[in-house]
């Protein structure tokens, strides 16, 4: 059976943020994720990954202006000092989190720009990124997510970023695999783990349930058939619990909601 990372960014909205750590050890988790920890000193992070015995298995890099509605930089003309700078902080908190991997978000593609002629400058950022995380033993993370819920973002689907890792070529420039994005914008969930685990490109595997991105057994996805094709196929990494819980911000209502989790 995969190992389960909760999400903090959207488990347990009911506690503080800083909170959550100890709700999810609580709940059996001895991993976490979460999408952007910059409001925070990386060293009480750490602190609560320890007191919690906790693991940190995943962070985003730093995204432009999210309020903004920006969705990352990597693509974008004219950003590339910021874009490096926020490598090297969120590696500044990998190193401090012990976290093995970060995902570096591509951006939303500028209505006044083609796509395809922003891929080279996007490669090449990846291409930077990779080689500085590299040297910290840090893998470098790209994932495709759908348009309903993210118009016009760089990458929407599975071949198109296993397509950019082949180009890029670093060894640890990988895909997050989010089942929920993949439901939404291919389907045919068990034939795309089936093509694409056995490459060693994924590095990383995110779920959900869909439509609503509730709890993964709320909806039309069959993840203990897919659970099981992934210990059938060999998968080792975490499988992050990356949903909305349905009881929102009851007290309790992220636990209440575990009941698909197998323990
Ligand atoms: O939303 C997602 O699925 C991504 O994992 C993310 O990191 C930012 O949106
Ligand atoms: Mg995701």
């Amino acid at each position: 059976m995969p190992q389960f990372a909760a999400n903090l960014s959207m488990l347990y909205p009911e506690h503080a943020f800083i909170d959550r750590f100890a709700a999810a050890a609580a709940d059996g988790f001895s991993a976490v994720e979460f999408l952007f920890p910059y409001a925070l000193p990386a060293a009480d992070l750490a602190a609560q990954l320890q007191a919690h015995g906790l693991r940190q298995v995943l962070f985003n890099a730093p995204p432009g202006d999210w309020e903004a509605g920006e969705r990352g930089m990597a693509c974008l003309p004219g950003r590339e000092a910021e874009f490096r700078d926020g490598i090297q902080r969120a590696l500044d908190y990998a190193q401090t989190l012990a976290c093995p991997r970060i995902h570096v978000m591509a951006g939303i593609v500028p209505t006044d720009q083609d796509r395809d002629k922003l891929l080279p400058r996007y490669e090449a950022n990846l291409a930077w990124a990779a080689e500085q995380a590299a040297a910290a033993g840090v893998d470098v993370l790209i994932e495709p997510i759908n348009s309903r819920d993210m118009p016009g973002y760089f990458l929407s689907r599975q071949d198109q970023a296993h397509a950019i890792v082949q180009a890029v070529g670093a060894a640890n420039l990988k895909v997050q695999m989010d089942l929920y994005h993949c439901q939404i914008m291919e389907g045919d969930l068990a034939m795309q783990l089936r093509r694409h685990l056995p490459t060693g490109r994924v590095g990383h595997i995110q779920i959900a349930g869909v439509p609503e991105r509730h709890e993964p057994d709320q909806g039309e996805i069959n993840y203990p058939y897919l659970f099981a094709l992934l210990d059938t196929l060999g998968y080792t990494g975490h499988v992050g619990c990356e949903y909305r819980p349905r009881r929102g911000a009851v007290a309790g209502g992220t636990s209440a909601g575990l009941g698909w989790l197998p323990r």
